[in-house]
C-alpha cells in the first residue's frame, strides 16, 4: 500500500469514527431531553390513591361524564370517588393538600353569566380562590399534584363566556402549581361525542402511570373544538412560554375553518346525538329540524277517556290534533320543560330551511302512521280512530320555537290549505316573528314569570335581554285582531308569587284569553330540580286565577276585564276570558272556536277579528260545572289511591 493510500485510509477512518461519536453524542442527548416515560405499572395502579372526580352540573352532562370517566378509570385499573360539587361528600382540595390523592379530574359546565353553576360555584370557585389567597398554604400548594379539566358548554350562548367557568377552575388550579394532563371544552351545539373520548383517553393514560418529568408542559389543545376560546389559564401557567402553534396558528386555524363552514353552507339544527335522545323520547324527526309526536290526549280521546283542555276550551278533537314544530331549536331552557333539553338551542336561524310543504306532509303522513299504530290498544273506539286518520288541528307547541323558522307563514299556509288550525305557541324571545306572523287560529306568548328576575330562573334564557324580548312581544300581540293568548305555567316556589306582575304583563298585551296552568311533574331528571312540591293544586290555580283578575281590574283600570270561564281539572288548567270578546249578554261564554269559519275567513284573505269565528261553550266546561271539564260524552276513569279508595 502506497504511502498516500494509507493516509486517505487513516483519514476515512477518522472521518467515520468522529461521524459515530457525534451520532452517539445525539442520541445521548436526545435521550437527555425525553421525559423518562415510566410505563404504566400495576404497582403503582395498586397503591395510588383515588383520583377525584368533581363536578357541577346544571342539565346533567358533566355529571353523567364524571360517571363515565369513572368507569373508564376503573377498566385501567385505577380507582376513584365522584364528588358532586353541589353537595360534596368530602373537600376534594383538602384531599389533595393533605391526604393522599394527588390527581383530580374537574368537569364544569357554564351557566348564566359565565359562572359555575349554583352551588357548587362555592366549592369550585370561592374556595379555591381562598386556597390561591391564604399566604400560609402559598402559591405552589398544589405542586406535584395533577388535574384535568373538561368544560361543558354551549356557543349558542355569548361565544366571549363559552366555558368560562372551567377556564376559571383550570387558571386557579395551575396558580396553585397542579401539573396539567388534558384540559377540552365540549360545545353542546355539536356532536361532542370523539372530543370527550380523546379527553378520556389522554386523562386515563396519565393517570395510569407515575407522574413524569415534562407533564407540566402545557398540552396542545386541539384547535379544531376549542378555537372559540383564547385559553386564559395559559397567561398564568408556571411553565409560560406560549406555543407558537397555539397562538398564530390558532388564528390560521380559525379563518381556516370560518372559511370551510362557509364553504360547506349552514348544517343541519339536530346533531347525530340529539336526534338519537329526541327518537328514543318518541319523537319522528322530519328534514333537518321539524319533529311530530303523538300527544297523550290524542291516544286517550281516541280511547274515549276525554279530550285535553283544548278540547275543553276552544272544542278542538283531541284525536284529530297533530302535535309538531317546525324548529326543534328554542332560544331558553326552561326548568319546567318536559323535553329535558335534548333539543338545541340558539338565538337565530342558521341552518338549512327545509320546505314548508314537505314539512306538514310529512308530519301528517308520520302522524297518521302512528294513529295507525293504535289500531290494536285496548278501548280504541273504532269509529274515532278512523276519523283520526283526517288531521283538523295542528298545536305548534311540541318543542323548540316554532316562529324561529323563517318560512313559518308559508308553513301555516300549507295547514290552512289543509283545513287544519294552527295553534301557535312562542316563547315571546322573537317579536319581530311575532309582528310579522300571518293570522292563525289561536296564537299563544308563553309568560312564564312576572318579573325580570323570575324570568331569568324559570326560563333561564339565552338573550339577556330576554324581559325586555317579553315584555315587546307583549306590545306587539295587543295589535293582532284574531285570538291570542298568554300562557302562564304557574311553579310553586319559583313563579306564583307576584300577581300584580302577571297583572301589568297582562294589560300590557290584553290578550283575548289567559290560560293559567299548574306545572306538570314530569319525572326526575338532571336537567330540572323540580319535584311534585312545586306543582300547585287545582284550587290554588283557581284561586290564582280569580286573584289575577281582579288585580288586573283594580290596578289597571283601562284594560279589557277579564273573568274566569272555564276549567280541566284533569290538567289543573283554569281560563281567564276577557269579557268585552268573548262573554255573551246572557252570562254564557264564547270561548269554543268555530273552525269552519276560521278557515272560510282565512282563506278569503279579508280582515276579520275574534268575534268573527268564536262559537259557544257548553256547560260541562265552565268553571264550577260538575264536570270538572271533562266532556260527558266520554268515560271518566278514576286512578286508584294507594290506600284502595277512588278519587
Ligand atoms: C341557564 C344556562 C346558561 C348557560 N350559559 C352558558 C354560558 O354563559 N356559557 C357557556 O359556555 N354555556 C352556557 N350554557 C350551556 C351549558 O353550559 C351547556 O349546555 C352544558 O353542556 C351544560 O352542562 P351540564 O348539563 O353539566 O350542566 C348555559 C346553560 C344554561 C342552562
Ligand atoms: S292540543 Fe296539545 S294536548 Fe291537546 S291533543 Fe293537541 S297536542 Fe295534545
Amino acid at each position: 500500500m502506497h504511502a498516500a493510500e494509507a493516509a486517505n485510509y487513516a483519514l476515512i477512518a477518522t472521518i467515520v469514527l468522529l461521524a459515530a461519536h457525534v451520532v452517539q453524542l445525539l442520541i445521548q442527548k436526545r435521550r437527555k431531553r425525553a421525559p423518562k416515560v415510566a410505563k404504566p405499572t400495576s404497582q403503582f395502579l395498586q397503591d395510588a390513591a383515588p383520583v377525584l372526580i368533581v363536578f357541577a352540573s346544571v342539565t346533567g352532562t358533566s355529571r353523567k361524564l364524571a360517571g363515565r370517566l369513572r368507569e373508564a378509570l376503573a377498566k385501567a385499573g385505577r380507582a376513584s370517588i365522584v364528588v358532586d360539587a353541589a353537595k360534596p361528600q368530602l373537600d376534594p382540595w383538602d384531599e389533595l393538600l393533605n391526604g393522599d390523592s394527588r390527581d383530580c379530574a374537574v368537569l364544569v359546565s357554564t351557566v348564566h353569566g359565565g359562572l359555575a353553576p349554583e352551588p357548587s360555584r362555592r366549592l369550585l370557585v370561592e374556595e379555591l380562590d381562598d386556597i390561591a389567597a391564604d399566604h400560609r398554604v402559598g402559591q405552589g400548594a398544589l405542586r406535584g399534584r395533577r388535574f384535568a379539566v373538561l368544560g361543558c358548554g354551549s356557543t349558542a350562548y355569548d361565544p366571549a363566556r363559552f366555558c368560562t367557568a372551567a377556564r376559571v377552575t383550570e387558571k386557579t388550579l395551575r396558580k396553585l402549581g397542579a401539573a396539567r394532563v388534558a384540559s377540552q371544552r365540549l360545545d353542546d351545539t355539536e356532536e361532542t361525542e370523539e372530543t370527550y373520548a380523546l379527553w378520556e383517553n389522554r386523562v386515563v393514560a396519565a393517570f395510569s402511570r407515575p407522574q413524569v418529568r415534562g407533564e407540566q408542559k402545557p398540552r396542545k389543545v386541539k384547535l379544531e373544538k376549542t378555537h372559540r376560546v383564547s385559553d386564559s389559564s395559559d397567561e398564568e401557567a408556571p411553565q409560560k412560554k406560549k406555543s407558537v402553534t397555539d397562538v398564530e396558528d390558532m388564528g390560521a386555524a380559525l379563518g381556516e375553518k370560518e372559511e370551510e363552514k362557509k364553504a360547506k353552507g349552514p348544517k343541519d339544527m339536530v346533531t347525530q346525538s340529539q336526534a338519537k335522545a329526541l327518537k328514543k323520547e318518541g319523537y319522528k324527526l322530519i328534514g333537518g329540524h321539524s319533529a311530530v309526536k303523538l300527544c297523550r290526549w290524542t291516544k286517550h280521546q281516541l280511547r274515549g277517556r276525554g279530550g285535553c283542555y283544548k278540547h275543553t276550551f276552544y272544542g278542538i278533537t283531541s284525536y284529530q290534533c297533530m302535535e309538531a314544530t317546525p324548529s326543534l331549536a328554542c332560544a331558553n331552557k326552561c326548568v319546567f320543560c318536559w323535553r329535558h333539553h335534548k333539543n338545541p338551542v340558539a338565538t337565530e336561524w342558521k341552518w338549512k330551511s327545509d320546505d314548508p310543504a314537505m314539512i306538514v306532509a310529512e308530519a301528517v303522513r308520520l302522524h297518521v302512521a302512528m294513529i295507525n299504530e293504535c289500531r290494536g290498544v285496548p278501548g280504541v273506539l273504532e269509529e274515532r280512530w278512523r276519523e283520526a286518520h283526517t288531521v283538523r288541528h295542528c298545536a305548534l307547541s311540541l318543542v323548540g320555537e316554532p316562529i324561529m323558522y323563517p318560512r313559518i307563514n308559508e308553513l301555516i299556509g300549507e295547514l290552512h290549505a289543509r283545513k287544519i288550525s294552527s295553534f301557535l305557541v312562542t316563547n315571546a324571545q322573537f317579536p319581530e316573528a311575532i309582528r310579522t306572523l300571518r293570522p292563525v287560529t289561536q296564537l299563544y306568548v308563553s309568560v312564564d314569570a312576572p318579573n325580570k328576575d323570575d324570568l331569568e330562573e324559570v326560563d333561564r334564557p339565552l338573550f339577556r335581554d330576554a324581559w325586555e324580548r317579553l315584555r315587546e312581544s307583549l306590545v306587539i300581540l295587543r295589535e293582532k285582531k284574531q285570538r291570542t293568548v298568554a300562557r302562564l305555567t304557574l311553579v310553586k316556589g319559583h313563579n306564583e308569587g307576584d300577581i300584580a306582575g302577571y297583572a301589568e304583563l297582562i294589560a300590557l298585551g290584553e290578550p283575548t284569553l289567559v290560560e293559567v296552568k299548574g306545572v306538570t311533574f314530569c319525572g326526575k331528571s338532571d336537567a330540572s330540580d323540580l319535584t311534585m312540591a312545586n306543582c300547585p293544586w287545582h284550587h290554588e290555580v283557581e284561586a290564582f286565577c280569580k286573584e289575577l283578575a281582579a288585580r288586573i281590574a283594580k290596578d289597571h283600570p283601562s284594560c279589557p276585564t277579564y273573568e274566569v270561564a272555564c276549567a280541566h281539572k284533569h290538567s289543573v288548567s283554569v281560563l281567564l276570558a276577557r269579557c268585552d270578546q268573548l262573554k255573551a249578554p246572557d252570562g254564557t261564554w264564547d270561548t269554543w272556536i268555530d273552525y269552519d269559519r276560521f278557515h272560510a275567513l282565512a282563506a278569503s284573505g279579508e280582515p276579520f277579528t275574534v268575534e268573527d269565528y268564536k262559537a259557544p261553550c257548553p256547560p260541562w266546561a265552565l268553571l264550577g260545572a260538575a264536570e270538572d271539564g271533562f266532556d260527558p260524552s266520554d268515560t271518566r276513569m278514576y286512578k286508584k289511591k294507594a290506600n284502595g279508595k277512588s278519587r
